[in-house]
């Protein structure tokens, strides 16, 4: 594995007296493909708010990008999260009074560092150059998901975390912009962590992890949704 970008140690979540993520460990190599798979209620968007420093862990270590987050300030965590992280989200939440250019230009001006050349190689890239001045309400959910994804990659982030990014995409629409994630992925050289219950977006990554009861465990097998049967390794 590359340099590590993200590492979790005995990561525990507790929330009215229910461990929800209990002694996640985790690393994520700076060129890594990682799928976290799991049934519903299995922990996984609380695993992805604790990687995305959107919410502390309980108890336990995260590191990221070599800070251990635990020492850090609220504001100092806000901006590695905008410097560091880039998100892609199942609902695409994008600002449904701002242009699709002006959701993808968002982390730019949170940074203070405007980069409208980058924005543009973005959104040709992702092929939705044409439709920047059009509004969310307009664009088709691939469309959206297309502009999240400019968004996510508009502060070149080092990893990328998607929390079920096909999930309300039909079929060839999510395939299409899994297929973006990765080429997005390899030419902008980010780690990418997608976190999941579909199974059939297994064979896409090098790393598989599976969570169950806010535990990973070791195999497919233990996660009724995450049928061994569509592995390919
Ligand atoms: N604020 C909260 N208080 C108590 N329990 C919670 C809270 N938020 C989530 N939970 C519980 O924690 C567990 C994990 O939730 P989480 O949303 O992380 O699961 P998930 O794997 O993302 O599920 P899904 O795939 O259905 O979105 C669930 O049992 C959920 O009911």
């Amino acid at each position: 594995m590359t340099d590590p970008v993200l590492v979790g140690s005995e990561l525990c979540v507790t929330r009215r007296g229910t461990k929800i993520l209990d002694g996640v460990s985790l690393t994520v190599g700076s060129d890594a493909a990682m799928l976290v798979q799991g049934p519903s209620g299995a922990g996984k968007s609380t695993l992805f708010n604790v990687l995305g420093l959107l919410e502390p862990p309980s108890s336990g270590r995260l590191e990221v990008d070599g800070r251990d987050a635990s020492t850090l300030s609220e504001r100092q965590r806000a901006r590695l999260r905008r410097t560091t992280l880039g998100f892609v989200f199942q609902d695409f939440q994008l600002i449904g009074d701002l242009t699709a250019r002006e959701n993808a230009s968002l982390p730019q001006e949170h940074a203070g560092d405007r980069d409208p050349g980058w924005l543009d190689t973005l959104f040709e890239r992702l092929g939705i150059a044409g439709l920047e001045h059009q509004y969310p309400a307009t664009l088709s959910g691939g469309e959206k998901q297309r502009v999240a994804i400019a968004r996510a990659l508009a502060n070149r982030p080092e990893i990328v975390l998607a929390d079920e990014p096909t999930g309300q995409l039909d079929p060839d629409t999510a395939e299409s912009v899994l297929n973006l994630l990765f080429s997005m992925k390899e030419s902008t050289e980010t780690a990418l962590v997608v976190i999941s219950h579909d199974p059939q977006l297994a064979q896409r990554f090098d790393e598989r992890l599976f969570i169950r009861g806010g535990t990973l465990v070791s195999d497919a097998a233990s996660t009724p949704d995450a049928s061994p049967s569509t592995e390919t390794n």
